[in-house]
């Protein structure tokens, strides 16, 4: 989601192109809407259908247990799809004195509204801090959407009344989607904590460029209906607590995910402990004495944060750029990942293609020597080798060592720049049906120019690791870093009801074709098909989106 907090901002890079199923892309074809002008126009926000009815309390009550409602206790969605907000909700303490609900979760809706509404006074959203909103327009827009619809005040109260945030604030910044809120929390009795409070806007028409997040996305197969705003909404809520529960688990530097209710997100809260956040790094406010170097080492950085997310916690982001991620200290922290996808998802390697020329783009403009964009690609997909330190920067550093030498000549740069709008145009297939012209491709590996396919990582090992003097391919580094974040991810905080949606990625299965079950060894023979005549040790990685298309 492009942040609104940037007016006037260049809009991510969509690819020009759009697939078509058994066709590959086509330049043609009419481009989607861009996010911006997929609103509604002004009046038919004002319609009975735009609007969802702001008296509905029902399912805010309907649980009884101030939790986020909607699911059974099984701790199973309407669908039946295990409902891991509500698991992390239930078993993480918020702290240790925590207040009792207030209100007699017995009593009827309206009883509990009056006894909830004596926390109003604790919403105090004209509380902004002038400059958080960092332009004029901004500051106007803030005070003008401050008011908060009754849904979401009640559910602000509830959370107030459970301690999960003390205060709530004035607004950090508004946008077409999404406001985000600072907020306190009393940890103890003395110890004031920030948060930030995420309300997604139930009252949006911009669906329509939300879709190809969501089509192809298994954890969304059920529950998404498209005609209901407020679903919608919930659902891109709970997306965006999901993934960030897997970036914080991952070690990756994000907001904390503390407590989900419809379309309430409440996060640890990036920024000084007076509630003053972090700033884009667009606004990073970088020494310039020291500018060359701390922007190199914060591209590396990302680069490191690129490879973990996908490689750990099978996401690729979707949005990413100056204006989803966050700076302090030489620290980059990613945010805003309700977009956020599976690495299986049909579109997942084109939305990372445009993940990497965003920020490439934003570093050269810094004046970093970026690495070309195919090469960072490669290096975030590549199944072998690090995905933490100590051996991820060093890797990164590989790669510019093992580029030619000449890299930083003229000629060089003009043809990285050749090379990069060739890669961007370039058909990446993400799964067998997709690959163009299987024979040809065939062909090419069997010369031994396996190496020129975009998606050569996606085939096997054989055609992506470099072989050792013995002629063995290298496995790299194996470790199994990954799977000691996710275990650690499951034991505190996983119940196994959401085993079925989340673990099934996370495990890793033991590489070999001696593990494989029937329908892997099927692709397997495929894949050693494509890469006759030495057939290779197909990469039984999960995380090869084309080995996950046969599962
Ligand atoms: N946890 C947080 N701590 C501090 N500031 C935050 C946090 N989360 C978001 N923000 C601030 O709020 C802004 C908007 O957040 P985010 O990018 O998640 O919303 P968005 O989905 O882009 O909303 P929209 O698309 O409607 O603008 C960020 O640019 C950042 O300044
Ligand atoms: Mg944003």
């Amino acid at each position: 989601m492009e942040s609104s907090t940037s007016p006037g901002a260049v809009h991510p890079h969509e690819p020009p192109h759009v697939y078509t199923h058994n066709n590959g892309y086509d330049a043609s074809v009419e481009q989607e809407i861009p996010r911006t002008l997929a609103t509604a126009p002004e009046d038919s926000l004002h319609t009975a259908e735009a609007y969802d009815d702001d008296d509905d309390l029902d399912d805010i009550f309907d649980d009884g247990n101030y939790d986020d409602g909607n699911y059974d206790d099984d701790g199973l969605g309407p669908n039946g799809e295990p409902d891991l907000a509500r698991n992390y909700n239930r078993q993480k303490p918020l702290h240790s004195n925590q207040q009792k609900p207030a209100a007699n979760t017995f009593n009827s809706v309206d009883d509990q509204i009056s006894a909830l509404s004596k926390h109003a006074a604790k919403i105090r959203l004209d509380d902004v801090k002038e400059s958080q909103t960092r332009d004029k327009d901004k500051a106007d827009r803030a005070t003008s959407e401050q008011v908060l619809d009754q849904r979401t005040r009640m559910i602000l109260y509830q959370m107030i009344n459970r301690g999960v945030v003390g205060e709530v604030h004035g607004a950090i910044s508004t946008g077409k989607e999404a406001n985000v809120y600072g907020a306190v929390a009393y940890e103890d009795s003395s110890t004031k904590v920030q948060r930030a409070v995420k309300v997604y806007k139930t009252a949006i028409l911009s669906f329509k460029d939300r879709e190809r997040y969501i089509t192809g996305e298994h954890r969304f197969k059920a529950g998404a209906d498209k005609g209901n705003n407020r679903k919608m909404v919930k659902l891109w809520a709970e997306k965006e607590f999901r993934n960030l529960r897997r970036i914080h688990a991952a070690g990756i530097a994000c907001p904390e995910p503390i407590q989900l209710k419809l379309h309430v997100l409440v996060m640890g809260f990036l920024g000084d402990k007076r509630g003053w956040a972090y700033p884009r790094l667009r606004d990073a406010n970088i020494p310039a004495d020291e500018a060359e170097q701390i922007w190199s080492s914060l591209y590396i950085q990302l680069l490191g944060i690129m490879r973990r997310l996908y490689q750990v916690c099978k996401l690729v982001h979707a949005d990413l750029s100056e204006y989803n991620i966050l700076y302090h200290d030489k620290q980059l922290y990613i945010i805003d990942v309700s977009q956020s996808v599976e690495h299986d998802h049909p579109r997942s390697l084109e939305f990372l293609r445009m993940d990497i020329k965003n920020t490439g783009d934003f570093f050269r403009r810094q004046g970093v020597d970026t690495l070309a964009d195919r090469v960072v690609f490669d290096f975030i997909i590549a199944p072998g080798g690090p995905v933490q330190e100590p051996g991820l920067e060093q890797s990164i550093e590989q790669l510019y060592t093992s580029r030619a030498e000449s890299a930083t000549d003229d000629k060089a740069l003009a043809e990285q720049e050749v090379d990069n709008e060739v890669f961007r145009q370039q058909y990446i297939p993400q799964t067998l049906e997709q690959v163009y012209d299987i024979e040809k491709d065939a062909e090419r590996i069997g010369h031994g120019e396996g190496d020129k396919l975009v998606y050569r990582n996606l085939l096997a090992d054989q055609v992506v690791l470099p072989k050792t003097a013995d002629g063995q391919v290298s496995e790299g580094d194996q470790s199994d870093e990954g799977a000691a974040v996710d275990s650690e991810d499951d034991s505190d905080e996983d119940s196994d009801e959401d085993s079925d949606d989340e673990s099934k990625f996370l495990k890793g299965t033991p590489r070999g074709k001696r593990f494989e079950d029937r329908d892997e060894k099927k692709v397997s023979a495929e894949i050693d098909m494509i890469s006759t005549p030495n057939p290779p040790a197909f990469s039984n990685s999960p995380l090869s989106p084309l080995f996950l298309l046969f599962k």
